[in-house]
Formats: C-alpha cells, sequence, structure tokens
C-alpha cells in the first residue's frame, strides 16, 4: 500500500490572493521511500508537506480540493491532527519552534506521554530514540543550551518516539551550518534504516543527491517533475535544478579533521566520491 497519495490536490490559503499555493498536484510516495522535494521560495514545499500530515485541513483552513490519503484513509478520515500523529509526523525547520520541555528526556518523552501510553511503554520508546539517534548521555541536557544539530537531532527523535511510519521534514537543515547539517542527516540515515518514509523539502540538493529515492520539484505551486534521483541528475531532463557541481560538493564533502574542524576534499577526491556514490545502485 502506499503510504502517501495525492491525487489533484490544490490549495489556496484563506487570504491568499493571486496563484494558490497549490495546483492539481498528483503524486504517489510509496512505503520506506525517501522523497526529496525542491523548489524555490515560495514554491509550495511547506504548504505540501503540510497537506500531507493532516495541518491542512486540521489546523489551517483555505479553499482545498482533490484528496490525500495517508496509509490508504483520506486525511480527514482520521478526525484530528493528533490521531494522524502515530501515522504521519512533521519536523519543523527551526528546532526552537517544536522543543516545549526544559530536559532532552523530557522532551523526547513528550509525545508518548501524550498519547496516553504506559510508564513503562513511555520511558522505553523514550531511551529506545535517544539510542538510536546517539543521545545517550544528553537526558537531563537542557534543551535550549544544545547546539542548532543537536536541537534537530532531539526533535526528530522526539517524533520517533511517536513510531510514525511517516516523517516529514520541512528544511530540517536550513538553519544549520556544516555539522549541524551533517548531524541531521546522520538522523535521517538511521530513519532511513528503520524502514520509515521520508518527505523532505530541503535547499541543499548536494544531499538529496546522496540519500534521497526520487527528487520532487514544485514550481509556482505545480509539480512539474519528478523523477528516480540517479535519473533525476543524470537524464539532463529539463526541471531547472542545477545538478551538484563538483566544487560545490568539494565544500560539502568535506571529513573532519582535529577538533571538529573541516577539511575539504579535494577535486579529485569529491568527484571520485561524487561518481561512487552515483556508480552504486542510485543514490540509495
Ligand atoms: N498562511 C498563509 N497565508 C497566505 N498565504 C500563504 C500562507 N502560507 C504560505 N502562503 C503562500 O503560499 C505560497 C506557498 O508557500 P510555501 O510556504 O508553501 O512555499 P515554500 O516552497 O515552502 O517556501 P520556502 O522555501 O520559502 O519555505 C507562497 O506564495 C506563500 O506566500
Amino acid at each position: 500500500m502506499a503510504a502517501i497519495e495525492l491525487e489533484d490536490l490544490s490549495f489556496r490559503y484563506r487570504n491568499q490572493r493571486g496563484e494558490p499555493a497549490l495546483r492539481d498536484v498528483s503524486l504517489t510516495v510509496e512505503e520506506g521511500e525517501f522523497l526529496g522535494v525542491v523548489g524555490e521560495t515560495g514554491a509550495g514545499k511547506t504548504t505540501l508537506l503540510s497537506a500531507m500530515c493532516g495541518v491542512i485541513p486540521f489546523h489551517t483552513s483555505g479553499d482545498r480540493a482533490g484528496t490525500v490519503r495517508v496509509k490508504g484513509r483520506a486525511v480527514e478520515a482520521y478526525g484530528s491532527l493528533s490521531a494522524l500523529s502515530s501515522a504521519i509526523s512533521m519536523v519543523l525547520d527551526s528546532p526552537e519552534n517544536q522543543l516545549f520541555n526544559l530536559h532532552v528526556f523530557d522532551e523526547v518523552i513528550w509525545g508518548p506521554e501524550n498519547m496516553g501510553f504506559d510508564r513503562e511503554e513511555i520511558i522505553e520508546r523514550g531511551e529506545r530514540a535517544l539510542r538510536l539517534f546517539g543521545l545517550e548521555g544528553f537526558e537531563d541536557r537542557i534543551t535550549y543550551t544544545l547546539s542548532g544539530g543537536e536541537k534537530q537531532k532531539v526533535a526528530i527523535a522526539s517524533i520517533y518516539a511517536l513510531s510514525p511510519e511517516i516523517i516529514l521534514l520541512d528544511e530540517p537543515t536550513s538553519q544549520l551550518d556544516p555539522i549541524g547539517t551533517e548531524m541531521v542527516f546522520e538522523a535521517i540515515d538511521q530513519l532511513i534504516a528503520e524502514g520509515v518514509t521520508i518527505v523532505m523539502a530541503e535547499h541543499k540538493i548536494e544531499e538529496l543527491a546522496k540519500y534521497a529515492d526520487r527528487i520532487a520539484v514544485l514550481r509556482g505551486g505545480e509539480l512539474t517533475h519528478v523523477d528516480e534521483t540517479r535519473a533525476f541528475f543524470l537524464d539532463g531532463a529539463d526541471h531547472g535544478v542545477a545538478p551538484p557541481q563538483v566544487t560545490e560538493l568539494g565544500l560539502e564533502l568535506s571529513r573532519s579533521g582535529v577538533d571538529g574542524f573541516r577539511i575539504p576534499l579535494t577535486l579529485e577526491e569529491a568527484t571520485a566520491e561524487y561518481a561512487g556514490v552515483l556508480r552504486r545502485e542510485g543514490p540509495r
């Protein structure tokens, strides 16, 4: 069964003028897939993710047409955002907006507590989430003293503790430096290993090239292109997204030196590494 199905989805915010935020978007996300969503500012990425996870229509109203199904069931049929959250949940771009508790462990168990699990299950879920994302020892850390990357990892762990089968990430690295970005992608790697379905809006095309199974392009609210990642970059299709440049990769693909200081790879190393990524049976 598909994880998410969109059929002719259109949406206009209540106070929106001009073109609607989404126009006739049809798209299927398979179970266990990692779909990257790219597009310029205002293209509709956040709106698309909000419609997938039920923020639209449960939280944000407007004119909506078409259907959104999560695990074969229309989003409205779930009845509420919290009913949907055990199937699909979203990580926002700013961790500050989604960390509510003073201590890391309280943050991670906050969702399971609100779902009404018994105490043993709550603790088990919290510990498992911290273990999975390498956050053991962070239990008593004060959330606002964490680095940006650590905060975002805690945010992902907190969503993971709800065991949703589908996790949406809305530009989770947009406010992070390269080290923080790497932390987030390490966490995403864990989600992939756990078989979680992932939809991620992301500007860092090099990271999507490495991790995503398919890439979708939104432009002016329309889905203009969707393809398997390898074909997306190699087929030269006119999707308007610049392929990862080797020179950019030279900056992106860096390794840790002393005290975590980043050492850029040489151009030859970066080229070889990117070719290696593509040579494997696709990016993933
Ligand atoms: N609450 C709102 N009310 C009215 N219009 C909105 C609202 N939120 C978004 N929009 C408009 O809908 C369109 C799509 O916005 P959206 O935030 O989905 O784009 P985006 O691709 O996520 O952009 P960014 O990369 O800047 O986050 C834009 O024209 C935006 O101005």
